[in-house]
């Protein structure tokens, strides 16, 4: 793995770094094709597509009675992970509910938010390299606590589709359950086929194809954001355990070889043993193809600054998913941390107790997201409506403002509309 100088970084460098892409920007040509085949053959192409993509003769599309026999059938001690998880998961959205509320702002000046589910939404869970369980739980348990009522999962089909998953979707509570994959379960889910209904919007994580598919029908049903292959980037000083870091950067390139992976540190010799390490654990991963191209990546590496301060800038430019800190100063540091999907502090805190159990939502932004957005919450899941309501005394006091403003605007019939409410006296 690569140890670079981040005060000698060029600009071609600079822009593969922070303005990386993970492959999504060549997979939309194929996911756009895939959408518009959807689109207009509906479920004979996502028969297609499993055949093509994923190898797979598919019978029955909806799979959503799987859902619940895989849960009566899986093994007690698998049952009670995927429950603790859930828990766990369940009870940190639970505290994000958002609650109703109006006030009298002044005087009959009623103003207030109310908030309602989304009605149908659907969520994506991967299932291509590996299957992920935890995306199930992640992206159907906030619907269900936001109070969406229908929730429809596509997952990648298979031979025999993964038991801890359809466990897991019965647990969090999925209303339905399609085996289809890539772009062709975002397309179905946004469009809709004889078989998938379509819904309101489209959540979840997912490769390359998944990802391109969520951009291009972004205009025509409402999406999360794009949570694309992993990222991670670990701040260290040269307390942090250069074997711990590594552990972080490993994790996260055994997802895909276009997982982004990144250490800054001001400390050069802690910077060689990083990458020294990550070189000796990816060889001892089974999945060492898939690390060593995510580690060679051109936005993965070991970057070293000339301070701590130029670290941190390096971090906070590189906006990742996750960003870990390990360093004595860990809550200052963080002070200055404000483009990241989701932060583990100290070297007790690894990136994977987030993705699974911790109760935090692993679903994030990827490729620069985190300069706008945050990661899936109950926020997602609901909209928010304004309400209010006026006495004639408040309306009075609001009545020059509102119709010399609507008369510089030229809205005539907007200041009429207020006048009439005087007209008696
Ligand atoms: N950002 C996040 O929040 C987050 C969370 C979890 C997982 N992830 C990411 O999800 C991804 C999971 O990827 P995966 O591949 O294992 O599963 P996946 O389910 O995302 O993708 C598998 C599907 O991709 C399609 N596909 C594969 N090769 C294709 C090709 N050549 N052309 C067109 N379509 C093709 C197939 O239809 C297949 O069903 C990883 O990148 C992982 O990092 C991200
Ligand atoms: N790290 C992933 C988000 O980028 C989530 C995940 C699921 N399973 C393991 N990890
Ligand atoms: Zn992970």
């Amino acid at each position: 793995m690569d140890v670079r100088d981040i005060a000698t970084l060029g600009p071609d460098e600079r822009r593969a770094i922070f303005e990386r892409d993970s492959g999504v920007g060549d997979a939309s040509e194929v996911a756009a094709e895939v959408v518009g085949r959807v689109r207009s053959e509906g479920d004979v192409a996502l028969r297609d597509y499993a055949r093509e993509f994923d190898d797979v003769e598919v019978g029955n599309l909806d799979v959503t009675d799987a859902a619940e026999r895989a849960y009566e059938e899986l093994d007690d001690e698998m049952r009670e992970h995927v429950e603790h998880a859930a828990t766990n998961v369940r009870a940190f959205h639970e505290a994000q509910l958002p609650e109703d509320w109006r006030e009298e702002f002044s005087p009959g000046r009623e103003l207030g938010r109310r908030f309602r589910p989304i009605e149908r939404v659907g969520a994506y869970v991967p299932g291509g390299a590996a299957a992920y369980p935890s995306s199930a739980l992640m992206t159907v348990l906030p619907a269900k606590v936001a109070g969406v009522p229908h929730v429809a999962v596509c997952t990648p089909p298979a031979e025999e589709l993964n038991p801890v998953t359809l466990a897991a979707l019965h647990v969090a509570g999925a209303d339905a359950v399609y085996q289809v994959g890539g772009a062709q379960a975002v397309a179905a889910l946004a469009y809709g086929t004889e078989t998938v209904s379509a819904v309101k919007k489209v959540v979840g994580p997912g490769n390359r194809f998944v990802t391109a598919a969520k951009a291009a029908v972004r205009g025509d049903v409402a999406i999360d954001f794009l949570a694309g292959p992993s990222e991670v980037a670990v701040l260290a000083d040269s307390s942090a355990d250069a074997d711990l870091v590594a552990a972080e950067l490993v994790a996260q390139a055994e997802h895909d070889p276009n997982a982004s992976v990144v250490a800054a540190t001001d400390d050069a010799a802690l910077a060689e043993a990083i990458a020294e390490a990550c070189d000796r654990q990816a060889g001892e991963r089974e999945r060492e193809e898939t690390i060593r191209e995510a580690l060679e990546g051109d936005a993965s590496g070991v970057f070293r600054g000339r301070s701590m301060p130029e670290a941190v800038l390096f971090v906070e430019e590189y906006a990742a998913e996750h960003v870990a800190i390990h360093a004595e100063n860990d809550e200052e540091l963080l002070d200055r941390i404000t483009n990241a999907g989701s932060v583990f502090l100290g070297p007790e805190t690894p990136v994977a107790a987030g993705d699974y159990a911790s109760g935090t939502n692993h679903v994030l932004p990827t490729n620069g997201g985190p300069r706008v957005t945050g990661g899936l919450s109950v926020d997602t899941f609901v909209r928010s409506t304004t309400v209010q309501r006026l006495s004639h005394e408040a309306l009075g006091d609001l009545r020059e403002t509102v119709t010399a403003l609507a008369r510089a605007e030229g809205l005539e019939a907007h200041a009429e509309s207020v006048e009439k409410r005087f007209s008696g006296e």
